[in-house]
């Protein structure tokens, strides 16, 4: 008889658990280490305009995500979960309103959703990303639907052990461009990996993005 459990959503429960079993200072040193380090990669690419989220609790880039990037460029886009599960966007102007599914969400002016084809650079959340850049989100296909709209870079943040040798696809699923792993001690940096079928920009070659041949 066929499993009634799906394999994405068993990885799914894997990886909540896991992140629910970091203690609160491997979480520290993890989301540290991706702030740092997806700092660097918005000051290499002299990127004025990001798109991201704010992470729910144990989500990479923590509580001090949002305010961090606020910081880094002039222009910071947050998802709006729409009924149709597709996503608007509004800009981040210091404040969050509670939303849908434990989300907090921004109050400004609704962009629409093709605000984010002309943004530098993108932050998308992720469960967990195979070396070819498939990736598991939360199960709404939110992502699956934004990012054939999105021509800028696409990156997702990761705890240790979140960047699989493969994951479970269906057709529809979308890659990301590249991953941040944050990194277990205080004594590592966040390692930044690249997925096949994305060129790397010229620029983060210098800050140590390593590319891999989605093997
Ligand atoms: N921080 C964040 N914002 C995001 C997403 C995301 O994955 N993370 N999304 C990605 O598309 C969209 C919202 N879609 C979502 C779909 C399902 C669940 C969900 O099932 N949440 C679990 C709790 C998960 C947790 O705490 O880790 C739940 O409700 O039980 C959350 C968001 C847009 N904003
Ligand atoms: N482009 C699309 N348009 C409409 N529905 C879609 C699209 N892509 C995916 N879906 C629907 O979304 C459902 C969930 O997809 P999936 O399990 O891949 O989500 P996910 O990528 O993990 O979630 P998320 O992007 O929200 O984090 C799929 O069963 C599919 O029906």
């Amino acid at each position: 008889m066929p499993s009634a459990v799906s394999p994405k959503s068993e990885l799914r429960s894997h990886i909540r658990s896991a992140r629910k079993a970091m203690s609160p200072t491997e979480l520290d040193f993890s989301n540290k280490s991706l702030i740092l380090a997806f700092s660097a990669m918005v000051r290499a690419a002299s990127a004025r305009s990001v798109a991201a989220y704010v992470p729910l609790a144990a989500e990479p880039g923590g509580p001090a995500l949002v305010a961090a990037l606020a910081v880094a460029v002039p222009t910071l886009l947050l998802p709006v979960l729409l009924p149709s599960r597709d996503l608007d966007w509004a800009r981040y102007d210091g404040t969050l309103t509670p939303g849908p599914l434990g989300l907090s969400q921004p109050t400004g002016p609704r962009l629409g959703v093709d605000a984010v084809r002309s943004i530098d650079l993108m932050l998308v959340p992720a469960l967990a990303v195979g070396r070819d850049g498939t990736r598991l989100g939360q199960g709404g296909g939110s992502y699956d639907r934004v990012l054939p709209r999105v021509t800028a870079p696409t990156i997702a943040l990761l705890h240790p052990g979140e960047l699989l040798p493969s994951v479970p696809a269906d057709p529809h699923d979308q890659r990301v461009c590249g991953v941040v792993v944050g990194a277990t001690t205080g004594y590592e940096t966040a390692h930044l990996d690249w997925t096949k079928g994305c060129a790397i920009p010229h620029y983060w070659h210098s800050i140590g993005l390593s590319a891999n041949d989605g093997g």
